[in-house]
């Protein structure tokens, strides 16, 4: 990973030069400089960062690979550990600062991220922020305070991480108590202290995961996912192009398997883009139907499908009102939801989402639910799930299903064929995992996503 001054960009500023005539940037400018901006996005627009990184193709002139990996480097860390870069830069910010200040605030944090977390040399970081302060038309006034504030951050900033509560700080507060009054204290400080590490990247192989664990330098999980340490383009990694894997958390893994065999089935996928669960339910040999409402995402997982040699046929539909010719023998519903179990790979999710999100989502799962179970034949089972911490996204759906229709009931998930922890599956036809419940000895190969999944089946036959 580049973590000096950002090699690559000076070819940016001497373009800048030469157009301009104004004095040469410094180089690495134009990779913090975006840093700012797409993190501005996502603080103040609520962009999120997929979305955000297009910057990076929409740069004035394009950025060096190592440089568009730095900017992700930085982006990526400012969101992680923001509670801690604010802490420190408060510190030394001895007065109010007025509204109306510019970028000032994505710009010391683009540069608290560097010298807190990355070890990037203080002088360039320091050079290159008093810049970008001074060149940002809001922020202009405060490029001493900006030099001021950088070098105090600089020089005491290991001290200052040394004693803070990291897991606390950088855990929106609404968040923590939910996660502490539903998982326990000391569950909620594990969820967030797993949050703080990049995570790995996991495969779901179409067959034979340790021998593609063994080709691309990773291990094959008990689950049957392949996870790597590798960073870079996937698109880069052995086995992509033949279509071989796909990219998917080991949690996110498990549902589609949770309905059993499905093989010869007829079976919904519903909210199904990109179609990582599509894939495995297609591999497992049934007929899919995979429904979103969604026509760009949909057309993204029929690129996915194709490049893997699958297929499943794609309806583009409203999930909470659609209809199908004849009910299927199997549904599985992945609703949309708040995604807090993933926030160790979308570390911009807290500064997203708010507790109002959290009621239209639960709203919009119960309707989606609801509608699904009219999907499914008699005798049929039915998987939901969802990627969030949150029981209203989670068992409080399912309660309040179970307590509307005596046509459904819970069956007990078997974990051996997952390859599941005990942990996972402690209540019949439950299986919930948590970040931290997959520990390694490499922190860097810990962790999985926080799924809820249900298993249910229709009575009759
Ligand atoms: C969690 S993502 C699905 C991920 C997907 N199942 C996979 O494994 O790749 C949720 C999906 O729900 C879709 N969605 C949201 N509201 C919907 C609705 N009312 N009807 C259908 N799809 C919807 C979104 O477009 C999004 O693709």
């Amino acid at each position: 990973m580049a973590n000096s001054a950002g090699q690559g960009a000076t070819s940016v500023s001497q373009a800048t030069k030469r157009k301009s005539g104004a004095h040469a940037l410094p180089t690495g400018f134009a990779a913090r400089d975006l840093c700012a901006r797409i993190l501005r996005q996502i603080l103040a627009k609520y962009q999120p960062l997929d979305e955000t990184l297009g910057l990076l193709d929409g740069a004035e002139t394009p950025l060096a690979p190592n440089d568009r990996a730095f900017v992700r480097a930085i982006v990526s860390t400012a969101l992680r550990r923001k509670g801690q870069i604010d802490d420190a830069l408060a510190r030394f910010i001895t007065s109010p600062l007025p509204d109306k200040r510019g970028l000032l605030d994505e710009i010391l944090l683009t540069g608290g991220a560097q010298l807190l977390f990355m070890e990037t040399p203080a002088h360039a970081v320091i050079n290159i922020a008093v810049e970008q302060t001074r060149r940002d038309k809001g922020a202009r006034r405060f490029a001493s305070l900006a030099n001021a504030v950088l070098r105090r951050v600089a020089g005491a900033g290991a001290d200052i991480v040394a004693a803070q509560d990291a897991a606390r700080l950088n855990t929106p507060d609404w968040l923590w108590s939910r996660w502490a009054a539903h998982y326990g204290d000391a569950a909620a400080r594990a969820i967030a202290e797993q949050h703080l590490i990049e995570p790995p990247l996991d495969l779901t192989v179409k067959a034979d995961p340790e021998r593609w664990a063994e080709r691309l330098g990773g291990i094959a999980l008990p689950t049957g996912s392949v996870r790597l340490a590798a960073r870079g383009r996937v698109e880069a990694l052995d086995g992509y192009g033949e279509g071989a894997w796909w990219v998917q958390d080991a949690a996110a893994a498990l549902p589609a398997r949770v309905l059993g065999d499905i093989a010869g089935q007829r079976v919904a996928d519903l909210c199904a883009a990109p179609g990582g669960k599509t894939a495995q339910l297609a591999r497992a040999g049934a007929q899919v139907m995979a429904v979103d409402q969604s026509t760009k995402r949909l057309e993204r997982l029929r690129e996915n499908m194709a490049r893997l040699g699958l297929t499943a046929e794609t309806v583009a539909a409203d999930v909470t009102t659609w209809r199908p010719d004849a009910p299927f023998d199997a549904v599985l519903l992945d609703a949309p939801c708040t995604a807090t179990g993933t926030i160790r790979r979308h570390p911009d999710i807290p500064h997203l989402k708010r507790p109002a999100d959290l009621e239209k989502l639960a709203d919009l799962q119960t309707r989606l639910l609801d509608n699904a179970v009219t999907m499914l034949r008699r005798g049929g089972v039915l998987v939901y799930c969802t990627c969030s911490l949150e029981p209203e996204e989670g068992i409080r759906q399912i309660d309040r299903l179970l307590a509307q229709r005596d046509d459904l009931s819970l069956e007990p998930i078997d974990p051996a064929p997952l390859g599941a922890r005990p942990e996972w599956t402690r209540s019949p036809g439950i299986l919930r995992t948590l970040p931290h419940q997959l520990p390694a000895e490499d922190p860097a190969m810990s962790g999985i996503d926080g799924f809820f999944v249900a298993r249910l089946r229709k009575s009759g036959a």
